[in-house]
Protein backbone atom coordinates (compact mmCIF):
# COMPACT_ATOMS: atom_id res chain seq x y z
CA UNK A 1 0.00 0.00 0.00
CA UNK A 2 1.20 3.73 -0.75
CA UNK A 3 0.83 6.14 1.96
CA UNK A 4 1.62 10.21 1.80
CA UNK A 5 3.70 11.61 4.31
CA UNK A 6 3.13 15.50 4.62
CA UNK A 7 6.83 16.07 4.57
CA UNK A 8 8.62 17.82 2.05
CA UNK A 9 12.23 16.27 3.84
CA UNK A 10 13.36 12.91 2.12
CA UNK A 11 15.21 12.14 5.21
CA UNK A 12 12.48 12.24 7.45
CA UNK A 13 10.47 10.29 4.72
CA UNK A 14 13.17 7.60 4.21
CA UNK A 15 13.09 6.87 7.96
CA UNK A 16 9.60 6.56 7.99
CA UNK A 17 9.83 3.92 5.04
CA UNK A 18 12.65 2.37 7.03
CA UNK A 19 10.29 1.99 10.45
CA UNK A 20 7.17 1.14 8.37
CA UNK A 21 8.61 -1.65 6.31
CA UNK A 22 7.12 -4.04 8.40
CA UNK A 23 3.79 -3.62 7.08
CA UNK A 24 5.07 -3.11 3.61
CA UNK A 25 3.95 0.54 2.84
CA UNK A 26 5.50 2.09 0.01
CA UNK A 27 5.83 6.00 1.85
CA UNK A 28 5.80 9.00 -0.44
CA UNK A 29 6.45 12.28 0.51
CA UNK A 30 5.17 15.78 -0.63
CA UNK A 31 8.26 16.03 -3.13
CA UNK A 32 6.97 12.94 -4.99
CA UNK A 33 3.20 14.09 -5.10
CA UNK A 34 2.54 17.54 -4.53
CA UNK A 35 -1.03 18.09 -3.11
CA UNK A 36 -2.20 21.34 -1.59
CA UNK A 37 -1.77 21.03 2.45
CA UNK A 38 -3.52 24.26 4.29
CA UNK A 39 -1.01 25.97 6.76
CA UNK A 40 -3.61 26.40 9.61
CA UNK A 41 -1.52 28.77 12.27
CA UNK A 42 -3.22 28.51 15.96
CA UNK A 43 -4.29 25.20 16.27
CA UNK A 44 -3.13 22.78 18.59
CA UNK A 45 -0.68 19.89 17.53
CA UNK A 46 -3.21 17.15 17.25
CA UNK A 47 -5.71 19.36 15.23
CA UNK A 48 -2.56 20.43 13.08
CA UNK A 49 -1.79 16.56 12.34
CA UNK A 50 -5.36 15.61 11.95
CA UNK A 51 -5.96 18.76 9.32
CA UNK A 52 -2.80 18.07 7.20
CA UNK A 53 -3.33 14.40 6.96
CA UNK A 54 -6.84 14.54 5.67
CA UNK A 55 -6.16 17.57 3.70
CA UNK A 56 -3.56 15.25 2.11
CA UNK A 57 -5.55 11.99 2.26
CA UNK A 58 -8.69 13.77 0.47
CA UNK A 59 -5.88 15.45 -2.36
CA UNK A 60 -3.84 12.64 -3.16
CA UNK A 61 -6.69 9.80 -2.91
CA UNK A 62 -4.10 7.49 -0.71
CA UNK A 63 -3.81 7.05 2.86
CA UNK A 64 -1.58 9.92 4.37
CA UNK A 65 0.20 10.58 7.56
CA UNK A 66 0.99 13.77 9.51
CA UNK A 67 2.75 14.53 12.41
CA UNK A 68 3.04 17.13 14.95
CA UNK A 69 6.12 17.35 17.43
CA UNK A 70 5.44 20.09 20.96
CA UNK A 71 6.48 20.40 24.19
CA UNK A 72 4.10 20.62 26.69
CA UNK A 73 4.36 22.54 30.22
CA UNK A 74 1.69 23.48 32.96
CA UNK A 75 2.53 27.03 33.55
CA UNK A 76 0.78 28.67 36.35
CA UNK A 77 -2.04 25.60 35.94
CA UNK A 78 -2.35 26.52 32.67
CA UNK A 79 -1.15 23.86 29.22
CA UNK A 80 1.21 25.81 27.28
CA UNK A 81 2.79 24.28 24.04
CA UNK A 82 6.30 24.83 22.78
CA UNK A 83 7.35 24.21 19.34
CA UNK A 84 10.28 25.31 16.71
CA UNK A 85 7.76 27.74 15.51
CA UNK A 86 7.08 28.93 19.08
CA UNK A 87 7.50 33.02 19.12
CA UNK A 88 8.70 35.29 16.58
CA UNK A 89 12.84 34.26 18.10
CA UNK A 90 14.90 33.27 15.50
CA UNK A 91 17.54 31.19 17.08
CA UNK A 92 17.93 28.07 19.18
CA UNK A 93 19.22 30.14 22.03
CA UNK A 94 16.72 33.15 21.94
CA UNK A 95 13.97 30.39 22.29
CA UNK A 96 15.42 28.98 25.18
CA UNK A 97 16.24 31.85 27.42
CA UNK A 98 12.62 33.11 26.81
CA UNK A 99 11.33 29.75 27.89
CA UNK A 100 13.95 30.14 30.67
CA UNK A 101 12.23 33.93 31.24
CA UNK A 102 8.50 32.02 30.88
CA UNK A 103 9.62 29.45 34.04
CA UNK A 104 11.67 31.71 36.11
CA UNK A 105 11.08 30.85 39.84
CA UNK A 106 9.16 27.88 39.23
CA UNK A 107 10.50 25.21 41.61
CA UNK A 108 12.27 22.22 40.08
CA UNK A 109 9.20 19.81 41.02
CA UNK A 110 6.89 22.25 39.19
CA UNK A 111 8.94 22.00 36.17
CA UNK A 112 7.75 18.81 34.81
CA UNK A 113 7.19 18.72 30.99
CA UNK A 114 6.33 16.04 28.65
CA UNK A 115 7.74 15.91 24.73
CA UNK A 116 4.70 14.97 22.46
CA UNK A 117 4.14 14.13 19.08
CA UNK A 118 0.87 13.20 17.69
CA UNK A 119 0.87 10.97 14.35
CA UNK A 120 -2.82 11.58 11.94
CA UNK A 121 -3.11 8.37 9.94
CA UNK A 122 -6.22 9.53 7.43
CA UNK A 123 -7.59 7.97 4.89
CA UNK A 124 -9.60 8.84 1.93
CA UNK A 125 -13.19 8.32 3.01
CA UNK A 126 -12.57 10.37 5.76
CA UNK A 127 -11.52 7.84 8.50
CA UNK A 128 -8.74 8.98 11.08
CA UNK A 129 -6.66 7.70 13.53
CA UNK A 130 -4.01 9.23 15.93
CA UNK A 131 -1.31 7.56 17.39
CA UNK A 132 0.56 9.88 20.04
CA UNK A 133 4.20 9.00 21.53
CA UNK A 134 5.26 10.61 24.65
CA UNK A 135 8.53 11.20 26.46
CA UNK A 136 8.51 12.41 30.29
CA UNK A 137 10.81 15.45 31.54
CA UNK A 138 11.39 18.25 33.45
CA UNK A 139 12.92 21.83 31.85
CA UNK A 140 15.70 22.17 33.79
CA UNK A 141 16.53 25.62 35.93
CA UNK A 142 19.48 26.79 33.53
CA UNK A 143 21.30 25.28 30.26
CA UNK A 144 23.87 23.27 31.42
CA UNK A 145 25.12 22.43 27.74
CA UNK A 146 25.39 25.97 25.77
CA UNK A 147 25.78 23.60 22.73
CA UNK A 148 22.39 21.67 22.70
CA UNK A 149 19.53 21.61 19.45
CA UNK A 150 16.53 23.31 19.98
CA UNK A 151 15.12 23.53 23.10
CA UNK A 152 17.32 19.74 23.48
CA UNK A 153 19.79 21.43 26.35
CA UNK A 154 17.00 22.47 28.56
CA UNK A 155 14.89 18.96 28.14
CA UNK A 156 16.08 16.26 31.01
CA UNK A 157 14.60 13.01 29.82
CA UNK A 158 13.59 11.43 33.35
CA UNK A 159 14.17 7.83 31.68
CA UNK A 160 17.68 8.83 30.09
CA UNK A 161 18.77 11.06 33.33
CA UNK A 162 20.32 13.16 30.82
CA UNK A 163 19.05 16.22 29.02
CA UNK A 164 18.46 15.56 24.85
CA UNK A 165 21.68 17.77 24.05
CA UNK A 166 23.65 15.14 25.85
CA UNK A 167 22.45 12.02 23.55
CA UNK A 168 23.79 10.71 20.67
CA UNK A 169 21.09 11.13 17.54
CA UNK A 170 20.54 7.33 17.73
CA UNK A 171 19.94 7.36 21.92
CA UNK A 172 17.66 10.49 21.32
CA UNK A 173 15.66 8.54 18.34
CA UNK A 174 15.41 6.05 21.05
CA UNK A 175 13.30 8.27 23.13
CA UNK A 176 11.83 10.28 21.16
CA UNK A 177 7.85 10.52 21.01
CA UNK A 178 7.80 11.03 17.23
CA UNK A 179 9.64 6.97 17.04
CA UNK A 180 7.43 6.24 19.67
CA UNK A 181 4.04 7.42 18.09
CA UNK A 182 5.50 5.59 14.71
CA UNK A 183 6.05 2.41 16.57
CA UNK A 184 2.49 2.46 17.87
CA UNK A 185 1.25 2.86 14.66
CA UNK A 186 2.82 -0.02 13.10
CA UNK A 187 1.60 -2.03 16.77
CA UNK A 188 -2.04 -0.92 15.96
CA UNK A 189 -1.94 -1.41 11.86
CA UNK A 190 -0.66 -5.23 12.59
CA UNK A 191 -2.85 -5.92 15.11
CA UNK A 192 -5.62 -5.66 12.86
CA UNK A 193 -3.60 -8.11 10.57
CA UNK A 194 -3.46 -11.82 11.03
CA UNK A 195 0.29 -11.94 12.48
CA UNK A 196 2.81 -14.34 10.74
CA UNK A 197 4.70 -16.44 13.27
CA UNK A 198 8.27 -16.52 13.61
CA UNK A 199 9.76 -19.48 12.00
CA UNK A 200 13.38 -19.32 13.68
CA UNK A 201 13.79 -19.57 17.34
CA UNK A 202 14.83 -16.46 18.88
CA UNK A 203 18.73 -15.03 18.72
CA UNK A 204 19.88 -16.30 22.49
CA UNK A 205 21.14 -12.81 24.24
CA UNK A 206 25.20 -12.87 23.87
CA UNK A 207 27.65 -12.37 26.45
CA UNK A 208 28.11 -8.77 27.03
CA UNK A 209 31.19 -6.98 25.84
CA UNK A 210 33.58 -5.22 27.93
CA UNK A 211 32.12 -1.95 27.19
CA UNK A 212 34.62 0.41 25.69
CA UNK A 213 36.75 3.10 27.58
CA UNK A 214 35.67 6.56 27.69
CA UNK A 215 36.11 8.79 24.29
CA UNK A 216 36.19 12.24 24.61
CA UNK A 217 33.40 13.60 23.41
CA UNK A 218 33.42 14.04 19.57
CA UNK A 219 32.30 17.17 17.60
CA UNK A 220 28.53 17.46 17.49
CA UNK A 221 27.86 18.41 13.89
CA UNK A 222 24.17 18.89 11.73
CA UNK A 223 24.71 18.36 8.02
CA UNK A 224 22.14 20.87 6.75
CA UNK A 225 20.96 19.37 3.45
CA UNK A 226 17.17 17.94 2.52
CA UNK A 227 18.64 15.98 0.02
CA UNK A 228 19.21 12.14 0.89
CA UNK A 229 21.87 11.36 -2.02
CA UNK A 230 23.78 14.37 -0.76
CA UNK A 231 23.59 13.30 3.06
CA UNK A 232 24.51 10.26 2.01
CA UNK A 233 28.07 11.37 0.49
CA UNK A 234 28.96 13.80 3.16
CA UNK A 235 27.86 10.99 6.31
CA UNK A 236 30.46 8.58 4.25
CA UNK A 237 33.09 11.14 3.62
CA UNK A 238 32.96 12.72 7.44
CA UNK A 239 32.75 9.27 8.39
CA UNK A 240 37.09 9.38 9.50
CA UNK A 241 36.67 12.05 11.59
CA UNK A 242 34.33 10.76 13.83
CA UNK A 243 31.82 13.13 14.40
CA UNK A 244 28.80 13.13 15.87
CA UNK A 245 26.18 14.04 12.62
CA UNK A 246 22.70 15.42 13.02
CA UNK A 247 20.38 15.48 10.49
CA UNK A 248 17.32 17.64 9.21
CA UNK A 249 15.29 14.15 10.12
CA UNK A 250 16.41 14.76 13.66
CA UNK A 251 15.75 18.76 13.69
CA UNK A 252 13.17 19.13 10.75
CA UNK A 253 13.26 23.05 9.47
CA UNK A 254 13.24 24.44 6.45
CA UNK A 255 16.87 25.27 4.63
CA UNK A 256 16.32 29.39 3.52
CA UNK A 257 15.74 30.20 -0.17
CA UNK A 258 18.61 30.07 -1.86
CA UNK A 259 19.03 33.08 -3.52
CA UNK A 260 22.95 33.83 -3.97
CA UNK A 261 24.65 34.21 -7.35
CA UNK A 262 27.21 31.57 -6.27
CA UNK A 263 27.96 28.52 -4.62
CA UNK A 264 29.99 30.00 -2.02
CA UNK A 265 27.00 32.26 -0.74
CA UNK A 266 24.32 29.95 -1.08
CA UNK A 267 26.36 27.34 1.02
CA UNK A 268 26.98 29.74 3.44
CA UNK A 269 23.58 31.35 3.29
CA UNK A 270 22.72 27.41 4.56
CA UNK A 271 25.41 26.71 7.45
CA UNK A 272 24.73 30.18 9.21
CA UNK A 273 20.82 29.73 9.22
CA UNK A 274 21.13 25.72 10.30
CA UNK A 275 23.99 26.89 12.85
CA UNK A 276 21.70 29.16 14.32
CA UNK A 277 18.68 26.90 14.61
CA UNK A 278 20.33 24.30 16.56
CA UNK A 279 23.15 25.96 18.05
CA UNK A 280 25.55 23.47 17.09
CA UNK A 281 28.11 23.59 14.70
CA UNK A 282 26.36 22.98 10.59
CA UNK A 283 27.72 21.88 7.51
CA UNK A 284 26.18 22.87 4.21
CA UNK A 285 26.66 21.62 0.32
CA UNK A 286 26.21 24.07 -2.00
CA UNK A 287 26.75 22.17 -5.64
CA UNK A 288 25.43 22.49 -8.87
CA UNK A 289 26.49 21.40 -12.80
CA UNK A 290 28.03 23.95 -15.31
CA UNK A 291 27.82 23.09 -18.99
CA UNK A 292 30.20 24.88 -21.05
CA UNK A 293 28.07 24.98 -24.31
CA UNK A 294 25.27 26.48 -22.01
CA UNK A 295 27.55 29.42 -20.37
CA UNK A 296 27.61 27.68 -17.17
CA UNK A 297 23.63 27.33 -17.02
CA UNK A 298 22.44 25.39 -14.86
CA UNK A 299 25.03 26.22 -11.91
CA UNK A 300 23.28 27.77 -8.97
CA UNK A 301 20.07 26.93 -10.07
CA UNK A 302 20.86 22.97 -10.94
CA UNK A 303 17.63 22.23 -8.18
CA UNK A 304 15.45 24.02 -10.11
CA UNK A 305 16.46 24.15 -13.52
CA UNK A 306 14.08 24.56 -16.17
CA UNK A 307 11.36 24.83 -13.66
CA UNK A 308 11.07 21.37 -12.96
CA UNK A 309 10.69 19.29 -10.29
CA UNK A 310 11.88 16.20 -10.10
CA UNK A 311 15.70 14.87 -11.45
CA UNK A 312 14.52 12.80 -14.31
CA UNK A 313 12.69 16.08 -15.42
CA UNK A 314 15.58 18.11 -15.03
CA UNK A 315 18.19 15.87 -16.96
CA UNK A 316 15.49 15.57 -20.21
CA UNK A 317 15.62 19.42 -19.76
CA UNK A 318 19.47 19.40 -19.88
CA UNK A 319 19.25 16.49 -23.05
CA UNK A 320 17.03 18.98 -24.83
CA UNK A 321 19.02 22.54 -24.48
CA UNK A 322 22.08 20.43 -25.41
CA UNK A 323 20.57 18.68 -28.50
CA UNK A 324 22.53 20.50 -31.18
CA UNK A 325 25.45 19.80 -29.36
CA UNK A 326 27.89 17.13 -30.19
CA UNK A 327 30.66 15.30 -28.76
CA UNK A 328 33.68 16.83 -27.03
CA UNK A 329 31.31 19.96 -27.04
CA UNK A 330 29.49 18.87 -24.35
CA UNK A 331 31.74 19.47 -21.61
CA UNK A 332 30.65 20.18 -17.87
CA UNK A 333 32.10 20.31 -14.65
CA UNK A 334 30.39 19.66 -11.24
CA UNK A 335 31.18 21.80 -8.48
CA UNK A 336 30.87 21.57 -4.51
CA UNK A 337 31.24 23.86 -1.99
CA UNK A 338 31.38 22.60 1.47
CA UNK A 339 30.60 25.45 4.33
CA UNK A 340 30.95 24.69 8.22
CA UNK A 341 29.33 27.39 10.03
CA UNK A 342 29.99 27.48 13.87
CA UNK A 343 27.41 29.19 16.46
CA UNK A 344 29.77 32.19 16.80
CA UNK A 345 29.53 33.21 13.28
CA UNK A 346 32.61 31.82 12.40
CA UNK A 347 32.89 30.20 8.98
CA UNK A 348 35.38 27.67 6.95
CA UNK A 349 34.64 26.66 2.99
CA UNK A 350 35.91 24.27 0.86
CA UNK A 351 35.53 23.70 -2.55
CA UNK A 352 35.86 20.78 -5.12
CA UNK A 353 35.10 20.42 -8.94
CA UNK A 354 34.87 17.45 -11.47
CA UNK A 355 35.27 17.71 -15.08
CA UNK A 356 33.35 15.31 -17.80
CA UNK A 357 31.17 15.29 -20.56
CA UNK A 358 26.91 15.19 -20.65
CA UNK A 359 25.96 11.84 -22.27
CA UNK A 360 23.24 12.00 -24.45
CA UNK A 361 21.43 9.42 -22.89
CA UNK A 362 21.24 8.48 -19.13
CA UNK A 363 23.77 5.16 -18.24
CA UNK A 364 23.38 3.51 -14.18
CA UNK A 365 20.87 3.12 -11.30
CA UNK A 366 23.19 5.16 -8.81
CA UNK A 367 23.64 8.62 -7.24
CA UNK A 368 21.08 11.00 -7.21
CA UNK A 369 20.41 14.46 -9.73
CA UNK A 370 22.61 14.86 -12.98
CA UNK A 371 24.76 11.79 -12.09
CA UNK A 372 23.13 9.47 -15.08
CA UNK A 373 24.13 12.04 -17.57
CA UNK A 374 27.63 12.91 -15.80
CA UNK A 375 30.44 10.75 -17.61
CA UNK A 376 34.08 10.74 -16.43
CA UNK A 377 36.51 9.67 -19.40
CA UNK A 378 39.14 8.86 -16.85
CA UNK A 379 36.65 6.30 -15.47
CA UNK A 380 34.72 5.09 -18.46
CA UNK A 381 31.70 5.50 -16.78
CA UNK A 382 28.97 7.75 -15.42
CA UNK A 383 28.36 9.37 -11.71
CA UNK A 384 25.51 6.51 -11.63
CA UNK A 385 27.22 3.91 -12.81
CA UNK A 386 30.09 4.32 -9.92
CA UNK A 387 29.95 2.75 -6.02
CA UNK A 388 29.97 5.27 -3.33
CA UNK A 389 33.49 5.02 -3.15
CA UNK A 390 33.88 5.31 -6.65
CA UNK A 391 32.02 8.31 -7.51
CA UNK A 392 33.61 10.19 -3.88
CA UNK A 393 37.28 9.77 -5.64
CA UNK A 394 36.45 11.60 -8.80
CA UNK A 395 33.51 13.91 -7.12
CA UNK A 396 33.72 17.50 -6.48
CA UNK A 397 31.75 16.57 -2.88
CA UNK A 398 34.56 13.55 -2.79
CA UNK A 399 37.76 16.50 -3.31
CA UNK A 400 35.87 19.36 -0.90
CA UNK A 401 35.24 16.33 1.87
CA UNK A 402 38.94 15.65 1.47
CA UNK A 403 39.82 19.23 1.63
CA UNK A 404 37.91 19.83 4.80
CA UNK A 405 39.02 15.72 5.93
CA UNK A 406 43.02 17.26 5.85
CA UNK A 407 42.05 20.89 7.54
CA UNK A 408 40.81 19.17 10.57
CA UNK A 409 43.41 16.39 10.55
CA UNK A 410 44.28 17.31 13.90
CA UNK A 411 41.29 19.18 15.40
CA UNK A 412 39.67 22.02 13.92
CA UNK A 413 42.14 24.06 12.06
CA UNK A 414 43.39 27.67 13.37
CA UNK A 415 40.77 30.51 12.59
CA UNK A 416 43.16 32.34 10.96
CA UNK A 417 43.96 29.84 8.23
CA UNK A 418 40.07 29.73 6.99
CA UNK A 419 37.90 32.77 6.96
CA UNK A 420 35.58 33.84 4.88
CA UNK A 421 34.23 37.61 5.09
O1 LIG B 1 20.07 22.55 -0.69
P1 LIG B 1 20.09 21.15 -0.16
O2 LIG B 1 19.01 20.89 0.84
O3 LIG B 1 21.43 20.72 0.31
O4 LIG B 1 19.73 20.13 -1.40
P2 LIG B 1 19.55 20.50 -2.94
O5 LIG B 1 19.23 19.24 -3.70
O6 LIG B 1 18.59 21.63 -3.08
O7 LIG B 1 21.00 20.94 -3.34
P3 LIG B 1 21.54 22.29 -4.00
O8 LIG B 1 20.71 23.44 -3.62
O9 LIG B 1 23.01 22.35 -3.70
O10 LIG B 1 21.33 22.02 -5.54
C1 LIG B 1 22.26 21.22 -6.20
C2 LIG B 1 21.62 20.40 -7.28
O11 LIG B 1 22.68 20.00 -8.16
C3 LIG B 1 22.63 18.66 -8.44
N1 LIG B 1 23.80 17.94 -7.89
C4 LIG B 1 24.66 18.38 -6.93
N2 LIG B 1 25.59 17.45 -6.66
C5 LIG B 1 25.31 16.40 -7.45
C6 LIG B 1 25.89 15.13 -7.61
O12 LIG B 1 26.92 14.72 -6.89
N3 LIG B 1 25.34 14.32 -8.50
C7 LIG B 1 24.27 14.69 -9.22
N4 LIG B 1 23.65 15.86 -9.11
C8 LIG B 1 24.17 16.72 -8.23
C9 LIG B 1 21.36 18.10 -7.84
O13 LIG B 1 20.36 18.11 -8.80
C10 LIG B 1 21.03 19.09 -6.73
O14 LIG B 1 19.66 19.14 -6.50
MG1 LIG C 1 18.95 23.47 -2.32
Amino acid sequence: MRVLATTTNPLKAQRLQELLRPLGWQVISLAEQQVPIPEVPHLSPLDSALVRAAAAAKASGIPAIADESVFELQVNGKLEHYSMHFGPWNTALERNLRLLERLRGLPIERRGARFITVMALAQPSGALEVFQGETAGLILQRMENQGGIGYDPLFFVTEASKTLADMTPEEREAVSPWRRAVERLVEAQQASKPRLQPSMPAAQPEAKPEPPPPQPTPMRVLVATSNAGKFKELREGLAPLGWQLFSLLDYPFKLPHEDGSTFEDNAMLKAAFATKQVGIPALADDSGLEVEALQGEPGVYSARYGGKSSDTERNLYLLDRLRHVKGEERRAKFVAVLVLAYPDGHLEAYRGEAHGLILEAPRGEGGFGYDPLFYVPEAGKTFAEMSLEEKAHYSHRGKALRALLEAHRNGPPPREIVVLE
